[in-house]
């Protein structure tokens, strides 16, 4: 398995990522089976993107099939009735600095929550999602509003009762258009459920040691906070916001390219040729730029796109949209990465139900390449 060099030193692999690997079953999601396909418990992204609000595909990753209209009406009256923030988890997020990363934020809002409310057994797994579901988009925006305007929000007497539309009020203190709701709903529809990527995994190997709802996913949020994860879309934007014109953008990639440098938003660990989140999102960030004060950062991210493919047959994935998308909406850069948690907590959840329905502890082996054999020495003796 691994070859040893002649000073007797140990070569070490190239890691692989465990790629290609079946680490387990799920029934909730297919990734690329047909090549660019995504579906979540059979129904294609793009019929749910375009049909499905984002409280559906919750009821359909959480209980398992499409809720008819009174129990659609029903789950998301319930989500109305937990949207109040407990004092003793506002008072952790006014302490928390303005100028902490909103994805620790979420991570502490989650686990503080663990606490506060704790999951006493898995009978109680349902009720502790959909309380997160309901709390997240206030965690954020109640640390948001407080720590940057010394705003104090009530999450629990807002107009909008879609989770996106909650989201978008709560951090403007208005009324969204119609249009921005509607792009919460696709943008949450499409980051809800991705198989066995980075974070979801990191989920069901907590959820594999029995442990409760609220690690599982304080353990995904951190794994989805990285910029080769969730946190890419944030990343991309960081980086459109240095150029100006489609041209300049051009010159830049092509010079990071050739220094190797890694494009955010670009490629993909199970995709080849595309992924299918991506056209629903360019499009409507296409839409967002026509009424917009930059719509220069549309053209600029095709710009991107096309060198990509030119240079390096490598496509946007569902994060290089999102950010210019975002930013028409309005939302500062560094809430992107929370609206995702928003979402994939409905994912990460429905593993974790996944997981412990059927579990045996997630524990892998590893190829050693350490030393061999080493005699003990005292400490005295050790230079
Ligand atoms: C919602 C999501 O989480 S989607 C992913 C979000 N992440 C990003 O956008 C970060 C940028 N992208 C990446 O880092 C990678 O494409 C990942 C992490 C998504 C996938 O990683 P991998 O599966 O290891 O990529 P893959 O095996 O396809 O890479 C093939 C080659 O393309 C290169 N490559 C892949 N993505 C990029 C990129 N965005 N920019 C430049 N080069 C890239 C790799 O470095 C590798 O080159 P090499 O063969 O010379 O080493
Ligand atoms: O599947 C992956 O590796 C990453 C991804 O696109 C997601 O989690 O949405």
């Amino acid at each position: 398995m691994t070859e040893k060099n002649t000073d007797n030193t140990n070569k070490v692999p190239q890691p692989q990522g465990l790629r290609g690997q079946s680490a387990g079953v799920t029934a909730l999601c297919t990734v690329g089976k047909t090549g660019t396909g995504l579906t979540y418990r059979g129904f294609d992204i793009s019929d749910l993107a375009t049909h499905a609000t984002f409280e559906e595909v919750a009821y359909l990753l959480l209980r398992g099939k499409l809720p008819t209209q009174q129990e659609l009406d029903d789950y998301q009256q319930r989500l109305l009735t937990m949207r109040e923030l407990p004092a003793a988890l506002k008072t952790v997020l006014e302490n928390i600095p303005a100028d902490a990363h909103p994805m620790d934020v979420m991570r502490t809002g989650c686990s503080v929550l663990g606490n506060l409310e704790t999951e006493l057994g898995f009978e109680q797994q349902a009720d502790k999602t959909d309380r997160l579901l309901a709390l997240f988009p206030a965690i954020i925006c109640y640390w948001y509003r407080f720590s940057h305007d010394g705003v104090r929000i009530d999450s629990d007497n807002c107009q909008q009762t879609s989770i996106g539309g909650h989201f978008l009020e709560m951090l403007t203190g208005r009324q969204p258009s119609d249009l921005h709701v509607e792009v919460m709903q696709c943008s949450l529809v499409l980051y809800a459920e991705h198989e066995f990527n980075a974070s979801t995994f990191t989920a069901r190997v907590c959820a594999s040691t029995l442990s409760d709802l609220h690690s599982c996913i304080t353990a995904a949020i951190g794994s989805l906070r990285g910029p080769l994860h969730g946190g890419a879309n944030e990343a991309a934007m960081d980086m459109l916001a240095n150029w100006k014109t489609a041209e300049e953008a051009e010159q830049a990639i092509l010079k990071m390219l050739e220094t190797k440098e890694k494009i955010m938003g670009f490629g993909h660990a199970i995709y080849r040729e595309s992924d299918p989140r991506n056209t629903l999102i360019k499009a409507w960030s296409e839409k967002l730029a026509e009424d917009a004060d930059d719509p220069w950062l549309y053209e600029v991210s095709e710009r991107v796109d096309e060198v990509m493919w030119r240079e390096k047959k490598l496509f946007p994935n569902a994060d290089f949209y999102h950010a210019s998308a975002y930013h028409f909406m309005g939302i500062p850069t560094k809430l992107f990465t929370p609206i995702f948690v928003m979402s994939r907590l409905t994912g990460w959840a429905a593993h974790v139900f996944e997981q412990r329905e059927n579990n045996r502890i997630i524990r892998p082996s590893a190829d050693y390449i350490g030393p061999e054999h080493q005699d003990w020495v005292p400490i005295e003796q050790r230079k």
